[in-house]
Order: C-alpha cells, then structure tokens, then sequence
C-alpha cells in the first residue's frame, strides 16, 4: 500500500510546537513496493526514460528517492507494448527505486501540434511524425500499467491560468469525470498506488469540489494540478493556502511541475509533500548552477579564470574535481561533460535542501533558509 508514515506521535509534538507558519509542514515515509520515499521528496525529471545528462546510478548518488517519467513521451518512442515486453521501465532504465509516471494529458496539450479534447479523451497528432493518437483516462491508466510505474497519475485536464469561473468549473468537472474512470481502470496492487489531480483554478469552491468529488474515490495520492501554469508565486501559495487543507492528512500530496527553492519551502510550509521540476536539469544544462550563493551563470566571462569550485563544501563530482573556469569553459564549448557536470550539481543542491527541510521539521526548527 502507498501509504504515508508519519513520525511517532511524540516527534510529532515536536513539529506541533514549531512556528505556527510551520504546523502544516510534515516529514515522513512513503512505502512503495520499490522502497521508501523521503518527504518532503523532490523528484528529478527523466522525460524519456532518462534523466538528461545523468546516469541513474548518479541520480541516486544525489540522494533522489524516487524519479518522474513522461507517459506522453514514452507512449510515442519506444511504445508502452514495447517497454513492458522489454521488462518495464525500471528494467529498461535501470532504475530499480520509485517511478511516477504522468498521465500525458499535461504534455499532449504543450506539445501536440493538432489535437482535440472530447468527454473520451484526446485525440492529438505525434509531434514526432502525426500520427494519430487518442489518450483517454483508461489508456494513459494502461499505458502507466505497462510501463510499471511504482505511481499512476489519473488523467486530468490541465486548467490553464487565467481561465473565468465558468471556463475553470467546467474543466474541473471534465477532471472529475476522468478522474473517476481513471480509477476504475487501475489496476491495484500492494506497494503501487494511483494518485489523483485536483483542478479548480484560482477559486476556492471549486478546488473543495474537486477535492470532495476525489477523496471519494479513494486514491493513494493526490496531487494539486492546474498551478505553476503562470500564475506567480503569491497566487500559487494563495491557492495553496487552503488546497492542502481540503485533502486527507494521512496520504502524500504532490504539487505539479514546483519550483525554484523558495517555492519548494513555501509549498512545504503549507503541507506539501512531493514536487517535480525541469528546473535542476535544464537549467543546468544552460548553464545555471543553483548556489548557497544564489544562481550562478557559469557562461558569465567573470567565471574564465576561476579556479574555486561552485561550492567549496558540496561533494558532487563537479564541486569536488573540477572549478567553475573549466564549467565555463566546457558549458561555453557546448562540451557534453558540462551538461553533465552541472546536472548533477543541481540535482545534488535540490536533495540538499530537501534533506535538510526534512531535518529541521523534524526536529520542529523553523526552515525559511533557501540556501
Ligand atoms: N504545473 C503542472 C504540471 C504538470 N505536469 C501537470 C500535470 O501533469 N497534470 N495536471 C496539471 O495540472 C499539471 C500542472
Ligand atoms: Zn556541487
């Protein structure tokens, strides 16, 4: 069962007595058939069945639980039919810990050039070649059985920002609906788990609808969607300063496509457990190395004859052999080892942080740090 293990009651007492800024932050254990998940968690993206730049055992050297892999993706190249007959995801990628795979919905609509949303589903274009597809709440379900994914997300619409009331209850009530056939088609089973998407946009009324219309179905999880889709910051913490509330206490909430450190830290002062973000990995690859001293832009020419490393106490290979001139020199050269160097450096920055937020909940201290 994917179930969230809180600490015992007297540590509790302790989180309790922290700051009441910081009475909905918690820190626990997720247990899944492929291992335990540390939350708060936050999960590296491995789009295509990688995590770009990264080998997965160095993935797990940075300290990562658990990995996200795009449905939407893998679907297209190399297939579902074709990874489950290789052995699944985690045999295919030779990542043996948790997998959550997406629900596709989110990426048929950024990246299909045609498609067409019906009460079935999505029939969209492969911006691959355009062939023709559909991804309906039971086959994007089938779709993550077959890849053996560790945590299914039931197929939702993405409510874009801004949407009107009318636009963002008539969105939610599309979630809903799939949400429900979503969960019909899960398959269950000890250690995997299936976690469900609110919606509603920016109004309240409807995030309780949506919150009430899931809890029914009774999902392992449930994740806050329809947010960091351009809203801000200050509207993101104002949605999720009662979102969280709405949903059961004893299981993991997830939000979506978050953040930048400080989104992380607020999101989990307000009892968010797991995230996901392209940001450690991208940025990285362009070139920005995430810091206690802030965000380094190691293409900057101030860095050519630096001979520090990016962080003198950090223990990842690119921090440990290496200093920021030669980053400089191998990100400016589009050197392959530069994307790879400064990859793992982010990735090992966001572990961090998310050890040491786990840390101090536990031990009830107050965490506004972002360094
Ligand atoms: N910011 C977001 C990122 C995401 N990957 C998703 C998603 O996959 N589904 N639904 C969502 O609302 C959503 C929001
Ligand atoms: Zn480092």
């Amino acid at each position: 069962e994917v179930s969230i293990t809180k600490f015992p009651a007297d540590e509790r007492k302790i989180i309790a007595k922290a700051h009441d800024k910081y009475k909905k932050a918690r820190a626990g254990i997720i247990n899944t058939r492929h291992g335990q998940i540390h939350t708060p968690a936050f999960m590296p993206v491995g789009t295509k069945g990688t995590v770009k730049a990264m080998l997965p055992e160095s993935v797990q050297t940075t300290g990562a639980d658990i990995i996200l892999g795009n449905t939407y993706h893998l679907m297209l190249q190399p297939g579902a039919k074709r990874v489950f007959k290789l052995g699944g995801l985690h045999k295919f990628m030779n990542w043996s810990k948790p997998l959550l795979t997406d629900s596709g919905g989110f990426q048929v609509m950024s990246l299909s050039k045609l498609r067409k949303i019906t009460e079935e589903g999505v029939i969209f274009n492969s911006h691959i070649d355009g062939s023709k597809f559909m991804l309906s709440p039971e086959s994007s379900t089938e779709i993550q059985y077959l890849l053996g994914s560790t945590i299914t997300m039931a197929f939702d619409e993405c409510t874009p920002y801004p949407s009107t009331y009318e636009q963002a209850k008539s969105s939610m009530e599309l979630t809903s609906r799939w949400a429900k056939r979503s969960r019909k088609a899960f398959y269950s089973r000890d250690g995997y788990g299936q976690f469900g998407i609110i919606q509603g946009s920016i109004y309240n009324d409807l995030r309780l609808k949506s919150a009430l219309d899931l809890i029914e179905l009774d999902f392992e999880g449930y994740a806050i969607g329809g947010l960091a889709v351009g809203e801000g910051q200050e509207l993101m913490f104002k949605v999720l300063d009662y979102a969280p509330d709405l949903l059961p206490i004893n299981k993991p909430r997830y939000l979506m496509g978050v953040g930048k450190p400080a989104d992380i830290i607020g999101a989990v002062q307000r009892g968010i457990d797991m995230f996901d973000c392209v940001i450690p990995t991208r940025s990285g690859r362009n070139g920005q190395a995430f810091t206690k001293y802030g965000v380094v832009n190691i293409r900057n020419s101030k860095y050519k004859e630096d001979n520090t490393p990016l962080e003198e106490d950090c223990l990842c290979p690119a921090c440990k052999n290496y200093t920021k001139a030669y980053l400089h020199y191998l990100v400016k050269v589009k050197e392959i080892l530069g994307a790879m160097l400064m990859t793992w450096h982010n990735l090992m920055y966001f572990q961090k942080l998310m050890l040491r937020i786990r840390e101090y909940i536990a031990q009830g201290k107050d965490f506004d740090f972002i360094s």
